[in-house]
């Protein structure tokens, strides 16, 4: 049998591509530089530099206002700048591209609800996330493929939700649901994952468990966690990671949570102490 009916091999034309222009050779997998963005002559955004490595798990912290929704919609060309610069690796000039190239370059964000399918099967979320965008009827029309269906099983155990591929979606529990979401962004192998409060709503047990499964994404991802959960960002950034706050839309400190907290500037306008 020639090579190419052997249907178990994965070749590497059905692969999902990531994107060959993307150059991370110095270990930086997203560059802000000198971001500003005004709504009717408010700064929301001022002057905001932000480099974040090709493997890390960052938290992004701040009060209300502080513009954290703001950055990561300048991120996915959602909204675009006044001025500065946003490069995904080397390469690629995010501002030059629209929501779907970005995402299609390999940046995933996942909004603070669960939008899963409810009607359909974690099985067929993950499937579908994996087809998208080339067609949502494809799910129906097309048998998948050994290595689509490795890459669902690869996904799901990851996830946790290995023994809950025939349930319904809209019978998950909340946590399940946020991380079958986080799953179907999986499905599409994104370099830079945007995850919003996905503590919100949760039990202290689906907490612990959405925190593992983060920092396990980290390593072979970036992940950016935006969040207000001070216990949540500490258990996510024990071991290594760095906690961003933004404030006014600059980044007023960085560092890890101990140094964040002992910050004085951050415990005056984050905290809101005199000193
Ligand atoms: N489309 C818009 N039009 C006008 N003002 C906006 C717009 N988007 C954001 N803003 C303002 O920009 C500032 C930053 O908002 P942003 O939502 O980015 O902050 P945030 O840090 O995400 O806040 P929160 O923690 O409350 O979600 C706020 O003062 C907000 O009111």
């Amino acid at each position: 049998m020639s090579g190419f009916m052997q249907r178990d091999e994965v070749f590497d034309f059905v692969k999902p591509q990531v994107d060959p222009r993307l150059n991370i050779d110095k270990s930086i997998l997203l560059y802000l530089e000198g971001i500003s963005v005004s709504f009717d002559g408010f700064k929301a955004i001022n002057d905001l530099n932000l480099y974040l490595k090709h493997d890390e798990l960052r938290c992004i912290i701040g009060p209300n206002g502080a513009g954290k929704t703001t950055m990561m919609d300048i991120i996915t060309g959602k909204t675009r700048p006044d001025c500065g610069t946003a490069f995904f690796g080397q390469t690629i000039d995010l501002l030059a591209l629209d929501e779907t190239a970005i995402a299609e370059a390999g940046i995933g964000r996942k909004f603070q609800k669960p939008t899963v399918f409810e009607s359909l099967t974690v099985q067929d979320c993950l499937e579908l996330a994996m087809r998208q965008p080339r067609d949502f009827w494809s799910l129906y029309q097309a048998k998948s493929q050994p290595h689509e269906r490795r890459k669902i099983l690869d996904v799901a155990e990851t996830i946790g939700l290995q023994d809950h591929l025939p349930r319904l979606s809209g019978d998950l529990s909340h946590g399940q649901k946020q991380w079958l979401e986080i799953g179907m962004l999986l499905m599409q192998q994104p370099r830079l994952l945007l995850v919003d409060e996905p503590a919100a709503g949760m039990t202290h047990q689906e907490i612990d468990k959405t925190a593992e499964l983060l920092r396990s994404l980290a390593g072979t991802h970036c992940v950016v966690v935006v969040e207000h959960d001070m216990d949540f960002v500490r258990t996510l950034s024990d071991g290594g990671g760095t906690v961003s706050v933004l404030h006014q839309g600059s980044v007023l400190a960085e560092g890890s949570m101990d140094q964040i907290q002992n910050n004085t500037d951050v415990r005056r306008v984050y905290l809101g102490e005199d000193n």
